[in-house]
């Protein structure tokens, strides 16, 4: 079978146990196109068409079971008298796919309005929390991060959590300007307002979410709208404690796959555990004409990305031998072909 960008699935007539769609950075507002800071085009309006191609997509199928936002709806730049009506008018455009909607929140929605105003309209699981899960079928459970659960923006200003996050800014990034990474070095380009944390209640209940989907024997999609590996995206653009949260998915060998925006380039990489980190193009740089959304196909042994035009195809395995696990320091299960396996590696060694 052909995929849209030329590659050929592995395994042919084999069904999907189900699929979902993705999207991210829609960033829609009724303005005239412009730029990223760096000089990246955006196309404000021309991205709710790609959003309405992609439901239109999906539906099309009938086999899509629901989509996942990962974030970043409306724009910065979106007049502040119109954002209200701008994030209602782009929900309203994705309640048309024939399915649930899971959303994320991002930067950029929480510019246009506070949490207590953004949280109610995005019909999460609960309206007052941006972290949540969900189990399409039994054996699979998502995890959704709240990205700007610490952040400088979107909670009142005297809130512990902007507290918390403006006290480590100040500590990290000695800009001015938050958003500039100038004289930051290496990974510590991070530290920008534009990005947040998961804090400490999140990294407790991602902690517990995980040993359940373990006990339960369910393989765990983790999406985020802040990307969480270094290899997937720019210094720029990484969750600021990525390195808390990955240890606590480590700590397990439950999630396969990480799904992310906000770089609008989009990445892929595969960590020291064998997880797949595949943060998403953004729909807001599709020159008008071209797209970029897609849907997962999911089967046993891997996830299957279909991309549209800007958006890659991937395929991401969830097989992780255990004996890789082990030598890499992620999370050691021994089974008796491991352990045949250490014996005879020991025996040699004392050769
Ligand atoms: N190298 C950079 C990148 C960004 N900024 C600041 O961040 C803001 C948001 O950037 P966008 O890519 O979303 O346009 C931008 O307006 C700058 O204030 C920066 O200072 N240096
Ligand atoms: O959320 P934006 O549009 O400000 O973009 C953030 C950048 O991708 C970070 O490099």
């Amino acid at each position: 079978m052909g995929y849209p960008n030329g590659l050929v699935s592995v395994s042919p007539g084999k069904q999907p146990l189900f699929s979902f769609g993705v999207i991210t950075d829609v960033q829609y507002a009724d303005i005239p196109d412009g730029r990223s800071f760096l000089g990246v085009p955006r196309y404000y309006r021309n991205s709710l068409l790609v959003l309405q191609k992609a439901i239109q997509n999906w539906n099309n199928r009938q086999s899509i079971s629901f989509s996942l936002n990962l974030g970043d709806i409306v724009d910065g730049y979106c007049p502040k008298e119109q954002s209200l009506e701008a994030v209602k008018k782009v929900v309203k455009e994705f309640d048309n796919f024939n399915g649930r909607v899971y959303h994320m929140i991002g930067n950029h929605c929480l510019y246009n309005l506070p949490r207590s105003k953004l949280l109610p309209l995005l019909n999460l699981p609960s309206a007052d929390c941006a972290y949540y899960d969900f189990s399409p079928i039994p054996e699979y459970r998502f995890v959704v991060l709240d990205a700007y659960d610490i952040s400088a923006i979107g909670w009142p200003d005297d809130h512990p959590h902007t507290v918390e996050a403006v006290n480590l800014l100040n500590e990290k990034n000695p800009n001015l300007e938050k958003n500039s990474p100038d004289g930051l070095v290496g990974l510590e380009r991070r530290f920008l307002k534009f990005n947040g944390g998961v804090g400490k209640d999140q990294l407790k209940w991602l902690d517990k979410t995980l040993q359940d989907a373990t006990k339960s024997n369910q393989k765990v999609v983790v999406c985020c709208h802040i990307p969480l590996d270094p290899g997937a995206t720019s210094k720029e653009s990484l969750l600021w404690n990525y390195d808390e949260v990955m240890d606590v998915i480590h700590r397990y060998d439950c999630v396969k796959v990480c799904l992310g925006g906000h770089d609008h380039k989009g990445g892929h990489s595969v960590d020291t555990c064998g997880v797949h980190h595949r943060v998403l193009e953004a729909a807001l740089e599709c020159p008008p004409g071209t797209n970029a959304f897609g849907y997962i196909d999911v089967y046993e042994d891997r996830l299957s990305l279909i991309g549209t035009d800007r958006m890659a195809s991937t395929e991401m395995d969830v097989y992780v031998p255990d004996f890789q696990l082990a030598m890499s320091g992620c999370n050691l299960k021994l089974y008796p072909f491991d352990l045949i396996y250490l014996l005879v590696l020991v025996m040699m060694i004392r050769r």
